[in-house]
């Protein structure tokens, strides 16, 4: 298989010619080449995008047809569910079971920003002026990039995709250079669909080489980014140039709170899945246990018991539990990181290692694993490692799991497991964070808003937001009865 990009309505290979091997982490093996872009790739892009919106129809198409035309790449989506969930996890190992449950989540995504399309018609404000109307409209922003990662590829990809075309815009998306197969074969779908050339394009290639003009350059309106806190901070000074509209999606470091009356075997494992979820390279991976201090002893007992039990392997194995890592560097990240914990003085529940099985040998993959005895101020509980790595702390007031969940630079997701409603409500409002799960870990949906506090970014997608976030706001007041002002004599 190898994929190209799509620039102008055309498929198209790098202007230099270059392409990138792309890897399944299970395995090693070369699963697709994909065309290596580089800056004049992303011009040429940005260009076709400028072209389509300025002079092109797109933004003035009844809000009614670009919802059917997203509705259609949705019901593609749907319709071709098996193909695009086993690319996703030939590329990112997650399992088929994770892959397919993310297609029916993106496919819903399309349908539901496709329903909003036309269900803005403005709104008409009171004037307090005499013989005056006035009202506020939302328009286009006009040419918005976008750039993705690897953890959910197709996924994080919907969520930027389909608001911005909803709303009348033109883009350029850059999917992750190492799991860049789902964003590529959903452009068939743009094309099946009759997209107008210029509307939607996509380029392929590294972030420095290919991300970075189109977050620098004048001729983009917005940028919206999913990625790590350092990428997120360049692109902010990139797009300062000419004062673009910025939306960062960035990491997490999560905490998930579970007070002693909590439903002891469903708190175990909502924190097991919390936290080794794909591997645990999820943005909002319940990565820091706080657990209240008379049952942290049975608590982690049995978190490290079914933390052992975990079963690692291929994803298109019925009976694998997780997958490997994203790859070698990233593994080697997370083995630093645990490194670190040790050096701290975190005791080692479980795992830090990887497996020794045969069958996963090829594989990037990492045991489960679990610091106890952790302390706020430690590397290991503070900064993000995005793999599967848990770290356990006490508490013994709700006050004192509120200050220790806060007290991080993150603000992306949290939870609460209690059954005292009223205590888990009142901590779920002092949490300082864009999602509370209270009794739950994981949930997201098209209707309800993501995103973060402080470090972890800001701007929101799904939900409204998630499509007012592609629109312009404008006010336009009218004079029923003009008339000299009179001001100057
Ligand atoms: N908040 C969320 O919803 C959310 C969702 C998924 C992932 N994430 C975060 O993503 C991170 C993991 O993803 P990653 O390793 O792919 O992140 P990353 O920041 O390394 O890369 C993300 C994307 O940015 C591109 N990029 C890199 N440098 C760039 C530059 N200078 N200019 C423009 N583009 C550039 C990459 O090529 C890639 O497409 C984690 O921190 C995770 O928490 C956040
Ligand atoms: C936003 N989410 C949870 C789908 C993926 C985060 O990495």
């Amino acid at each position: 298989m190898h994929i190209q990009m799509y620039i102008d309505g055309e498929w198209t290979e790098a202007t230099e010619g270059n392409k990138r091997e792309i890897i399944n982490p299970f395995n090693q093996e070369v699963i697709a080449t994909a065309s290596e872009g580089t800056r004049s790739d992303s011009e040429k892009a940005i260009a076709a995008a400028r072209k389509a919106c300025d002079e092109g129809s797109w933004a003035s198409t009844p809000a009614s047809e670009r919802g059917e035309m997203v509705r259609l790449v949705g019901q593609k989506i749907k319709d071709n569910r098996e193909e695009l969930a086993h690319l996703e996890t030939l590329d990112t190992g997650k399992t088929l079971e994770e892959s397919l449950g993310d297609m029916d989540d993106i496919a819903n995504v399309f349908f539901y920003f496709a329903g909003l399309a036309d269900k803005d018609g403005g709104e008409v404000i009171e004037s307090p002026l005499p013989d005056s109307t006035s009202k506020v409209v939302r328009e286009p922003i006009g040419v918005c990039t976008q750039i993705t990662p690897w953890n959910y590829p197709l996924l994080q990809a919907a969520w930027k995709l389909a608001p911005a075309l909803a709303a009348g815009n033109t883009l350029v998306i850059k999917p992750s250079e190492i799991t860049p197969l789902t964003t590529a074969k959903v452009f068939e779908f743009f094309e099946e669909a009759g997209f107008p050339a210029g509307v939607v394009n996509l380029v392929l290639g590294t972030g420095a080489e290919v991300g970075a003009l189109l977050s620098e350059s004048n001729d983009v309106d917005l940028v919206s980014f999913t990625g790590g806190i350092e990428t997120g901070k360049t692109i902010m000074q990139a797009a300062s140039g000419n004062v673009k509209k910025i939306a960062l999606e960035l990491g997490g470091k999560n905490p998930n709170i579970v007070f002693a009356d909590a439903d002891f075997e469903t708190a175990v494992d909502q924190a097991l899945n919390a936290v080794f979820f794909h591997a645990g390279q999820v943005c909002s991976a319940g990565s820091r246990l706080l657990v209240e201090e008379s049952i942290h002893d049975a608590f982690v007992e049995k978190l490290v018991e079914r933390a052992a039990w975990i079963k690692l392997g291929n994803g298109f194995d019925e009976t694998t539990e997780s997958g490997p890592l994203i790859s070698a560097e990233h593994r080697e990240k997370v083995e630093r990181y645990i490194q670190i914990g040790l050096d701290e003085g975190a005791t080692l529940a479980v795992g830090g290692k990887r497996p020794e099985q045969a069958d996963l040998k090829n594989g990037f993959f990492l045991e489960p694993t679990i610091f106890t005895n952790c302390k706020n101020d430690m590397r290991i509980v503070q900064e993000e490692v995005f793999g599967p790595v848990l770290t356990v702390e006490t508490f013994t007031t709700a006050d004192e799991a509120i200050a220790k969940a806060n007290d991080t630079i993150y603000g992306l997701a949290g939870a609460v497991f209690s059954t005292d409603i009223d205590k888990a409500e009142m901590v779920a409002g002092k949490l300082r964070m864009g999602t509370v799960w209270i009794n739950d870990f994981h949930p997201y949906f098209a209707q309800a808003p993501w995103g973060g506090y402080k470090q972890s970014g800001f701007g929101r997608e799904l939900g409204k937001i998630g499509l007012e976030e592609y629109t312009e706001v404008k006010h336009i007041f009218r004079n029923k009865n003009p008339q000299p002002v009179g001001w100057f004599k």
